[in-house]
Order: structure tokens, then C-alpha cells, then sequence
């Protein structure tokens, strides 16, 4: 896969993005509400795919090294190991299927927000994964914990994200978004 400085440059400042936005939290049990979904989906919404996830791989290695861009300012690899492990692994097929699907659909609101939406429920599905298998709930445990309350911000969020995300990629200069 071959990488421009542009698309570094890009992916490194979206990068940073998602780390700010991940700073506004509502604590919320183990788990915060946190705009770092909205964030995710917005950043592959105008960079595509590649870029997009680029940006996200990005801002998950800042988080590791011990730059405070998790939620709430947290930071370290041993996050991956706590409650919310899953849904920062889930960021990132959250942004390799929103990218596929926003490149290979019309360029309209609508299937923008589709594709945030459906990206929003992986990361959901990713993280209750990861609470059944690391946490060791039963399922319906890991469901309530890492889906169930998040599913109507979800949708708030993925709906902002995609029509933001469209809306800015039209407008942005063509050499600074994803085109088709
Ligand atoms: O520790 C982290 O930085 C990850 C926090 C993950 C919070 C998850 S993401 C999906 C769901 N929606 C939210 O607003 N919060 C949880």
C-alpha cells in the first residue's frame, strides 16, 4: 500500500482530531460515553478508507505510547486490557468498513450516515466481544454492558458523523478529503 506525505500529513492531523474529541466524556460506569465514535466516523467520512484508518491506527499509537488521547485522558497498551479494550480494537474495523462502504456507495447523506451507522454498531459488537471473552460475562452481560446503552447515542452520533462528514468533504478542497 502505497502512502503520499499528503495522506500522512492528513491522517496525522485527523489523528490528532480524534484525540481532542476523545476528551469530551460523560462518565458513565466502566465504560464513558465519549465522542470518540462520532470522531472515528467523521475522520473516515472525509479521508476514506485508507487515510481514514490510517488516521485511527494513528491515533491508537499515541494512546499506547502514553499520550493521554483515550477517553477521559487516559493512555498505555494496558487500556486494551481494561474494559473498553474492544471498542478501540473495533475502531479500527469501524473505519475499514465505514471507508469500504462510503467509497463504494453514492456520495449522498444518506449513505453516509448508513455507513457511519453500521461502523458505529461494529465497534458496539467489538467491544461486547471483548467484554464476554476478556471479561468473562455471559453474553447477555457483555450486551448490556457494552451495547445496549450505547446503541441510542450511538445512532445520534453516527447520524452527526455522516452528515458532518459529507457535508465537510464537499466542501473541503479536493486535495484535502477523499475523493472518488
Ligand atoms: O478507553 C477508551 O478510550 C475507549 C472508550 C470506549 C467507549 C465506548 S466507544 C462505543 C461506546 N460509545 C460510547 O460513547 N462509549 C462507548
Amino acid at each position: 500500500m502505497k502512502l503520499s506525505s499528503r495522506e500522512m500529513v492528513l491522517a496525522g492531523m485527523f489523528a490528532a482530531a480524534i484525540g481532542v474529541l476523545s476528551q469530551f466524556t460523560i462518565p458513565f460506569g466502566p465504560i464513558p460515553l465519549t465522542l470518540q465514535t462520532f470522531a472515528v466516523g467523521f475522520v473516515v467520512t472525509v479521508l476514506g478508507k485508507k487515510t481514514g484508518t490510517l488516521a485511527i491506527l494513528i491515533y491508537l499509537l499515541m494512546g499506547f505510547i502514553g499520550l493521554p488521547v483515550f477517553a477521559g485522558g487516559s493512555a498505555g497498551i494496558g487500556v486494551v486490557f481494561g474494559p473498553t479494550g474492544g471498542f478501540l480494537v473495533g475502531f479500527i474495523f469501524n473505519g475499514l468498513v465505514t471507508g469500504w462502504l462510503i467509497e463504494k456507495t453514492p456520495t449522498n447523506y444518506f449513505w453516509s450516515i448508513l455507513a457511519n451507522v453500521a461502523g458505529a454498531f461494529i465497534t458496539l459488537f467489538f467491544g461486547s466481544l471483548w467484554l464476554k471473552f476478556g471479561a468473562s460475562l455471559p453474553w447477555s452481560g457483555a450486551f448490556s454492558a457494552g451495547m445496549i446503552p450505547f446503541l441510542i447515542p450511538g445512532l445520534i452520533k453516527a447520524v452527526a458523523a455522516g452528515y458532518l462528514g459529507h457535508l465537510i468533504s464537499q466542501r473541503l478542497p479536493r486535495s484535502f478529503s477523499y475523493s472518488k
